[in-house]
């Protein structure tokens, strides 16, 4: 893969453990007495500030494994640990109390957006499902989360279906930062957009990852968009971690074969070429916009 011309993220300063995963397993049954192995021995950190990569082919577990974080999913055995609170281990109102800290950002906005309410409504209701504020200072709040996405009150009454891909997934970002998290979870988040509107989304992520101390988990096939945005890197395959490190390391030496041809992969997959260039110099362009 030929590096992207863009920028990518400086590393912030090593900061503590926010999400400690050790040796999860998890099989799915699928019938007729089969059952897949989705997770396999999958240990990793996340530190707090950083954006952690998770890079592998469909199907290799990236998806199973930001479930199994965020507490959404029964593991057969393993522990993950949230700001050194066991998440497996907790009860529903305590879960409920943590959620709150930690969201997830799709990567299909419209898909996830409800159509019916306006971007006003869709970004109060995690205040209103979490009981926070009255009906004015609600109203405060995602005036200042609107304008921290960069969308002007002018969207407030707008539905998803009145917006382009990028402003739905800024409504959707917004939606994610209503209740303050510490951890976000992006999964395949500028899969869905076009290339400059990706280079775009992912300025206003570093932008507020800066601002609000957020800490990533940013799940994506792309490695041009994983070298700009992550600091350290997991690589994945049948439900293993293959490869992990420094953005530096992994991109500047790769260890295994798979990751070797995950790189090798990108530029050659027509048309990826030509969407990878214009991706990067996208990105070359969107820094520091
Ligand atoms: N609820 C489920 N029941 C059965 N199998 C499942 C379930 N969820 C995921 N799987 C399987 O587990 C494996 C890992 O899926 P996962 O969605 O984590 O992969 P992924 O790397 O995120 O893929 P993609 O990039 O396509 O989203 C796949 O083979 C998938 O079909």
């Amino acid at each position: 893969m030929s590096a992207p011309d863009a920028t990518p993220a400086a590393a912030p300063e090593a900061g503590a453990p926010l999400v400690v995963a050790e040796h999860l397993m998890k099989t799915f049954r699928l019938g007729h007495g089969e059952q897949l192995q989705a997770l396999d021995d999958v240990s990793l950190t996340i530190r707090r500030g950083e954006t952690f990569g998770l890079v592998g082919e469909s199907g290799s577990g990236k998806s199973t494994v930001s479930r199994a974080l965020l507490g959404l999913l029964p593991l057969d055995s393993g522990s993950v640990r949230f700001d050194g609170q066991e998440v497996t281990r907790l009860g529903r109102g305590e879960m409920r109390r943590l959620r709150r800290r930690m969201q997830m950002v799709f990567q299909d906005p419209f898909a996830a957006l409800n159509r019916r309410q306006s971007v006003a409504q869709i970004v109060a209701a995690p205040l209103e499902a979490h009981g926070v504020g009255d009906r004015a200072t609600r109203a405060a709040r995602v005036a200042e989360l609107l304008d921290l996405v960069g969308l002007g009150p002018a969207y407030r009454d707008r539905r998803p279906r009145e917006m382009s891909g990028g402003q739905c997934q800024r409504v959707a970002i917004a939606r994610a930062l209503a209740l303050d998290p510490d951890f976000v979870v992006l999964d395949e988040s500028v899969s869905a957009l076009d290339v400059s509107i990706q280079a775009q989304i992912l300025n206003l992520l570093r932008d507020l990852q800066r601002r609000l101390g957020l800490t990533y988990l940013f799940i994506s096939h792309d490695l041009a968009v994983i070298r700009y945005m992550a600091q350290t890197v997991c690589v994945m395959q049948h439900g293993r971690i293959v490869e992990q490190g420094s953005r530096d390391e992994l991109f500047g030496d790769p260890r295994q074969e798979y990751t070797r041809g995950l790189m090798a992969a990108i530029p050659s997959a027509d048309p990826a070429t030509e969407r990878h260039r214009r991706r990067s110099a996208a990105l070359a362009e969107g820094v520091g916009a």
